[in-house]
């Protein structure tokens, strides 16, 4: 035991050397951020107490300072875990900086001395002569931490990752990357400590929000960061591989890199909300509190929020671009729902009247070739409704003839239409033949199913109508009630074909009249009005300068244009999986994509490592994949932890064995984790699971299969696999998504219909 006690003590002891090294610079660091603390509230005060005297150049001057100043007071009191993490020792450069990143020309092996070592943390700081204390590891010089493999180290010669907690550093686990060299630094041989920060980081128990990678992000992974913004960036990867930590990371690195551009300008949509407060944490960890937009694709409009889900039938048919055409109709049909057939008043004394066949050809006039939002055509409609009283109250006149006899008619039109247009008979028809239209009371009138019916037309076929229909059931006539993530984007077409309805019912001369008169047909300052109002809803709607998707398999063509609509201008990052789709026409909504990218330059990335699932547990998700996407390359998982996936079955139709069963298992699972456990079950199953779970306390949670996407737990129970895979067309990917939500445990548990063999693996899962 001797020879193996004093390597170990030897090891221990540089270990402590090594840990109080770090220990050292880390105090450094924190002295100094405490003196840029002191100066940053100093120039705040100073500026407070200063009067507002100057010229407006210094004030300005002085404004950006207290700007900054703040800014920095902010980030500063952040109280970051682990804020200094990384190091690399690296090599003397012997090639210039490409593209301002260090080269990663390899070194002459002659000469393995460390000539430089840069710290790497979450803000950048330097010491009082400007060098660098602590690289921000968005900067151009931290790449190398990230990218340096042992194939192609560049220049680093180690990579050192730092654990601390609070202001006491704890740990640090080295890679060496040049084992063929003896690396030098300071006359001694570069000491070389812990096995790996990666697996320590992943064996670590989750809770319930994700957590930020910044100390051990991949290379393929840092690639995606750090791409450039222009155009559009597809990832595509497995479960696993990092594709929403890539995706939150790249928004906190494109904000370092254009702050001006991308602060309060940068969107992610997520699927669901449930993610969305799973993911929020991590850009607060990252430094950048509020700084972009998180939103879940049922809450993209403004004052609504996604609530109910639809069943998967439903969800093909709302999803579909066929919708577009059918919300045309919705729309037109609803202004005309319930809308007078005759109009009278008197005027130029005599009883004047439109039937409902002029009516209906005055209706034509106003909408004409369409295009128009319909609550902008409102003026319009009003004119038009003029001009046919009009003739019909010269109808029996004959024609003026002269120059003199024309000008008279036109004064008479003239004090006419300013006549009737004031007359309450006028007003109140107006009003109930051309009424302002909200979104949701077009989306209450398709509760009728022969409504539907009637205007559906090719759109649809009948029995789409009708389970339309009796998905929008509870809603009232308003269109007051809950609404699906897919009834979102529904609500967001109808508000484009619909315009912002006018503001009052204050009965004052139109905006349009006042700028055109009313005797042309469409003039230009009508169109200019309209313009304008068409401008200023859009204004409304957020426009974004990038935008990240996240599990964009599932967006529907619906939602890609309403998405679409709020990033004319931006840049994007797109990651998804296809192989985890719940949208059944992976076509369709790839040329929905296509049409919002717009010939966009696009460049590719695959990230190919699944850091979640232990190899044990995606061993048994590679087999329905194979099911569910044939030909679809596994990620390979990164670690093993020995624990096969348990596969329970309940053999009796009884819900009650089989909840007793699901109940045993969570807490089979919660005594082996020391994390979160989660149970996923059919959506029908929903309410069923959530009594399963009652009592079990804040590590367990009941979702139902669409409600797990994104997220992961220590430990999963998949309950009724077969029944998840049945669900929909999509189900087999479905059930993919929830086989592959564990990081450390699973538990298949099935039930009659689906029984284990003798090996107790049911045959799905063979
Ligand atoms: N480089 C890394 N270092 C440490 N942990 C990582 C790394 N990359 C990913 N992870 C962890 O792996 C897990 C999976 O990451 P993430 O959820 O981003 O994957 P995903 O590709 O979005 O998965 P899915 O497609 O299933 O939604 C997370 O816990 C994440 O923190």
């Amino acid at each position: 035991m001797g020879a193996h006690g004093s390597a170990e003590h030897r090891s221990d002891t540089v270990r402590d050397r090594e840990i109080a090294g770090e220990q050292c610079h880390l105090d450094t660091v924190y002295r100094r951020l405490e003196e840029k603390l002191a100066e940053a509230e100093y120039i705040l005060e100073d500026a407070a107490k200063r009067v507002q005297v100057g010229t407006p150049g210094a004030l300005a001057e002085r404004d950006a300072q207290v700007y900054r100043a703040g800014a920095h007071l902010q980030r500063l009191n952040n109280e970051f875990e682990d804020f200094l993490f990384g190091r690399i020792d690296l090599q003397r450069a012997d090639a210039p900086e490409e593209h301002g990143i260090p080269s990663q020309t390899p070194m002459d092996p002659a000469d393995p001395v460390v000539a430089e070592s840069l710290h790497i943390g979450r803000l950048g700081v330097l010491d009082a002569e400007f060098g660098p204390l602590v690289i921000d590891w968005r900067a151009p010089a931290a790449a190398p931490f990230y990218r340096a493999t042992p194939l192609e180290p560049g220049r680093v010669l180690r990579r050192r990752v730092i654990r601390s907690k609070g202001r006491k550093v704890i740990g640090v686990e080295d890679d060496l990357l040049r084992p063929d060299l003896t690396p030098v630094l300071g006359g001694e041989e570069l000491p070389v400590v812990g096995d790996g920060a990666l697996m320590a980081t992943l064996g670590r128990a989750r809770g319930h929000s994700m957590r930020d990678i910044v100390s051990s992000i991949q290379r393929e992974q840092d690639e995606v960061i750090r791409a450039a913004a222009a155009g559009a960036t597809l990832v595509t990867g497995g479960p696993g591989t990092g594709k929403t930590a890539v995706a939150l990371h790249r928004a906190a690195f494109l904000l370092y890199q254009d702050r001006r551009r991308y602060a309060g300008g940068i969107l992610v949509v997520s699927p669901t909300a449930l993610l969305v407060s799973y993911t929020e944490g991590v850009l607060p960890a990252l430094g950048e509190e509020g700084q972009v937009a998180i939103r879940a694709v049922g809450s993209l409009v403004d004052g609504v929020e996604a609530s109910r889900y639809d069943s998967p039938e439903v969800s093909r048919i709302k999803g579909s671009a066929r919708m577009v055409q059918l919300l045309r109709r919705a729309a037109r049909a609803a202004l005309e729902l319930g809308a007078p057939t005759e109009l009278r008043v008197f005027a130029r004394g005599r009883a004047l009247r439109l039937d409902a066949g002029r009516l209906k050809a005055v209706r034509g006039n106003v909408v004409g070739g369409g295009g128009t939002p319909l609550n902008l055509l409102r003026p319009r409609a009003r004119r038009l409704l003029l001009d046919a009283l009009w003739s019909e109250a010269v109808r029996d006149l004959p024609k003026p003839g002269t120059y003199a006899e024309r000008e008279q008619r036109q004064e008479e039109r003239e004090s006419f239409d300013e006549y009737v247009s004031d007359e309450a008979p006028f007003l109140d028809f107006l009003d109930a033949w051309w009424p302002a239209v909200t979104p949701r009371r077009v989306l209450a009138t398709l509760r009728q199913h022969r409504h539907t019916n009637r205007i559906a037309r090719r759109a649809v076929t009948p029995e789409e109508a009708r389970l339309l229909a009796a998905s929008w059931r509870h809603l009232d006539e308003r269109g007051a009630g809950g609404l699906s993530a897919h009834d979102v984007a529904l609500l967001d077409e109808l508000q484009v074909l619909l315009g912002e309805p006018a503001r009052s019912k204050v009965r004052e001369v139109d905006a349009v009249d006042l700028l055109t008169g009313l005797d042309e047909v469409t003039t230009y300052g009508e169109r200019a009005y309209r313009q304008r109002e068409r401008e200023r809803v859009a204004e409304e709607r957020r426009e974004y300068a990038h935008v990240i998707v996240d599990e964009a398999q599932d967006l529907t063509p619906m939602q890609w244009r309403m998405i679409g609509r709020r990033s004319r201008m931006a840049t994007w990052t797109i990651v998804g999986d296809p192989a985890q789709s719940s949208w059944p026409f992976p076509a369709e909504a790839q040329a929905a994509m296509d049409e919002v990218l717009a010939g966009k330059p696009r460049r590719r990335h695959t990230l190919t490592v699944n850091y979640r699932n232990p190899a044990e547990i995606a061993e048994v998700a590679a087999k329905v994949l194979e099911l569910a996407a044939p030909g679809t390359p596994s990620p390979s998982a990164v670690r093993s932890t020995g624990a096969h996936p348990r596969f329970a079955a309940v053999r009796e139709p009884d819900p009650a064995a089989f909840a007793a069963a699901a109940r045993a298992e969570l807490e089979r699972l919660l005594g082996e984790v020391d994390g979160t456990v989660a149970v996923v079950v059919p959506m029908d199953r929903r309410a069923e699971a959530a009594g399963w779970t009652a009592g079990l306390g804040e590590r367990v949670v009941a979702l139902g299969s669409l409600e797990a996407k994104g997220l992961e737990y220590d430990a999963t129970v998949v309950a009724d696999p077969t029944g998840i895979a049945g669900e929909s067309e999509a189900g087999l990917r479905v059930l993919y998504v929830a086989l592959t939500r564990a990081t450390q445990r699973l538990t298949v548990l099935s039930g009659p219909d689906d029984l284990p063999d003798a090996a107790g693996v049911p045959a799905l899962l063979k």
